[in-house]
């Protein structure tokens, strides 16, 4: 289940062919709730979007894997690349990046 309560950010996919971001998803570059999913069994981590407006459309579904590199560019962009693919998230506010990347630097750890 979910780790905690949701960071608001806008989920954006790189796209490398015209080196520009763009929103996950498509549409508008609208805010998401993300969070930290744990699966204990597996004791797997994944990073989940849904947008907030207007129908929690999911956007995010990205599994951690323990090498991961969870790079937070500045205090509100953060971003990681996983196979082919650069994920960014660019947060509402400083406040809710910081523990959000706490948070999945301690998973990328082992939880
Ligand atoms: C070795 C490696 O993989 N390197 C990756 C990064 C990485 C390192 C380590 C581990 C994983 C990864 Cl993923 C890499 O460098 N990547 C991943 C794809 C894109 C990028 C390549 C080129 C461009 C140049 C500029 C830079 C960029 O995108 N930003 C600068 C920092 C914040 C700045 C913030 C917001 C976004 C919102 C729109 C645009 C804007 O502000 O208008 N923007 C930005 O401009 C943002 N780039 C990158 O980050």
């Amino acid at each position: 289940g979910s780790t905690g309560s949701c960071a608001r950010a806008v989920v954006l996919l790189y796209d490398d062919t015209h080196k520009q971001w763009v929103a996950a998803g498509g549409g508008p570059q609208t805010l998401s709730c993300v969070q930290l999913y744990h699966h204990p069994g597996a004791n797997a981590f994944r990073l989940v979007g849904r947008k907030m407006q207007p129908d929690q459309q999911v956007v995010l579904n990205c599994p951690l894997g323990r090498g991961l590199r969870y790079s937070q560019a500045t205090p509100q962009f953060h971003q990681w690349r996983e196979a082919r693919r650069v994920w960014g998230l660019s947060f509402g506010a400083p406040h809710e990046a910081a523990p959000f990347a706490a948070a999945v630097l301690r998973a990328l750890r082992g939880g």
